[in-house]
């Protein structure tokens, strides 16, 4: 799988350059046979140019009338061999079959991945799609344009994947694109628009589907006599005002988790259109910390309370750049696609909601990732021996993870497990800046944090009574610009009531109202 990552595709760029060198190399071969083609043509037409001055006498010369013959009994048959010889275009079929199956390509489940990717980046930062299809993001020109074909194969795929939501814009963008153009005249370009008008009319969109048929019967009046009756029948269709196709059937499941009010809260926490208040931001502060009374506490942490309640930190400069891309190229290799616990079958599945690729360390096996246990333990106090096993992910364009608990349900079934409790707290250490996008949400706090390299984010997803703090439901929002690597420690409740401990009267009643927010 390649969507998922930003490693992934840079695999599908080696492809591409390998199919490249392929392709230039079949078009050099014949380059060279058409040069030597074209050299044979130029010498023979010199020839008749000579004999156009006087036919008679150019043939009344012996060796003229002798390389006539000759070339026309053997020359011409040479020529023809050098054709039938050609090996150009097999040896490119043949290369490119060996290719198709050594290479890395990608998989139909990528090309929805990276539609997916492309609708919820719209929708999470409400990008204007005709910027996007520039090659624009909030004003800044990132890549190449695409064509009225790529916006209208995006439509489509869309279309196919039954989101009509999202099919309408993009088609509408091709046609924005194709009317600044001037329409093409090739049979392929008008079999094309063809298809395309077929999508207009069934999306309902009558006006574009007419202009196409008009095109395509102004080009080829006669060939595309099949299109008249439709023009007639769309005619009526936009006279009579008729209003159907599925442009109009966009109504939305009711139990779509993506328009309840919990994922529009997030989405603005993403977009920074929400933001704590000026009376939750006064108490928070910066300071020096200096860590647990080991060995290693003549390190000071530089940290940040983002949060008071619940106590949200980050650390700054907790390990360095060339740390932090040293475990981001250990990780590399490893790679798969993250999975997240499905509570229906009591497994791990990969999800929609989590689009990311990670990989699992001990902390011992490498001494970067022992410090990273380290810090844990000076920052947190807890006993690291019941952490998980480090986990380390990368983001590609649009990867995310929807809010959630990273603590288990009550329902989890701990029996075959190691750790038997609960996730007490998480340690998220930023392993790269991000450019756009990519902040970890706090949808009900409501808390962004933008990614810094080195950098660790810390909170306890249990209240001391153990009941889950659903205050602390989070979320990675969708990468719009650059890869995301971070390295995620999680640390269970067994065995830390002596940094933790309980009070006498449960404390997790404030959370409750978050417990099934509506
Ligand atoms: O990537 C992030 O910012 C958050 C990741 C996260 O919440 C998780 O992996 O559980
Ligand atoms: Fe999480």
């Amino acid at each position: 799988e390649f969507f998922s990552s930003t490693s992934g595709l840079e695999q599908l760029l080696r492809t591409e350059l390998i199919l490249m060198t392929q392709l230039q190399i079949y078009v050099n071969e014949i380059r060279e046979h058409a040069d030597i083609l074209q050299a044979e043509i130029n010498e023979i037409k010199s020839e008749h140019l000579t004999a156009a001055n006087s036919i008679e006498s150019y043939l009344n010369n012996p060796v003229n009338a002798f390389r006539l013959i000759k070339r026309l009994h053997t020359d011409w048959e040479t020529l023809e061999e050098s054709v039938e010889s050609e090996r150009s275009r097999t040896n490119y079929l043949e290369a490119m079959a060996s290719h198709r199956q050594n290479l890395s390509f990608p998989t139909m489940e990528d090309f929805v991945g990276t539609t997916l990717a492309m609708t919820r980046l719209q929708q999470t930062y409400q990008l204007d799609v005709g910027e996007l299809a520039s090659g624009m993001l909030n004003g800044v020109k990132y890549g190449a344009a695409m064509s009225w074909q790529d916006c209208f194969v995006l439509g489509q795929h869309l279309y196919t994947m039954r989101d009509f939501n999202n099919t309408v814009p993009w088609l509408e963008q091709s046609m924005r694109l194709l009317a600044k153009q001037s329409y093409s005249q090739e049979p392929v370009s008008l079999d094309f628009m063809e298809t395309v008008m077929g999508y207009h009319e069934s999306m309902g969109d009558y006006q574009n589907a007419l202009n196409l048929i008009n095109h395509v019967l102004t080009v080829q009046p006669e060939q595309r006599l099949h299109l008249l009756e439709t023009r007639t029948h769309l005619e009526q269709l936009i006279s009579d005002g008729v209003k159907r196709g599925l442009m109009h059937e966009v109504a939305r499941s009711p139990d779509d988790y993506h328009i309840t009010r919990e994922y529009l809260i997030y989405q603005q926490v993403c977009r920074e259109e929400l933001k704590p208040t000026a009376a939750a931001q006064r108490d928070l502060h910066c300071r020096f910390y200096s860590g647990h009374g080991q060995r290693l506490t003549y390190l000071r942490y530089k940290l940040e309370v983002l949060h008071l309640d619940p106590y949200i930190i980050q650390v700054h400069e907790v390990i360095s750049a060339p740390e932090t891309v040293e475990l981001q190229h250990v990780a590399r290799p490893e790679l798969q696609r993250s999975q997240v616990y499905s509570p229906t079958n009591n497994q791990q599945i990969s999800a929609n909601f989590r689009t990311s690729q990670g990989t699992t360390f001990q902390y011992e096996e490498h001494p970067i990732m022992k410090r990273l246990s380290q810090h844990m333990t000076m920052l947190s106090g807890l006993d690291m021996r019941f952490a998980e096993p480090l986990q380390i992910a990368n983001y590609g364009i649009g990867g995310h993870y929807e809010p959630h608990m990273d603590s288990l349900p009550d329902s989890f079934d701990y029996s075959s497990t190691p750790y038997k409790t609960n996730r007490l707290a998480t340690g998220i250490f930023y392993l790269s800046n991000v450019e756009a996008g990519g902040g970890t949400a706090f949808p009900f706090l409501p808390l962004l944090v933008t990614p810094e390299q080195g950098s660790l984010l810390f909170w306890h997803n249990l209240h001391r009574s153990g009941d889950a703090d659903y205050r602390t439901k989070h979320a990675a929002c969708p990468v719009l610009q650059g890869s995301k690597w971070i390295a995620n420690v999680w640390i269970r409740l067994r065995n830390q009531d002596h940094v933790r401990p309980c009070e006498l009267q449960r404390d997790h009643e404030i959370s409750l109202p978050y417990m099934d927010f509506k």
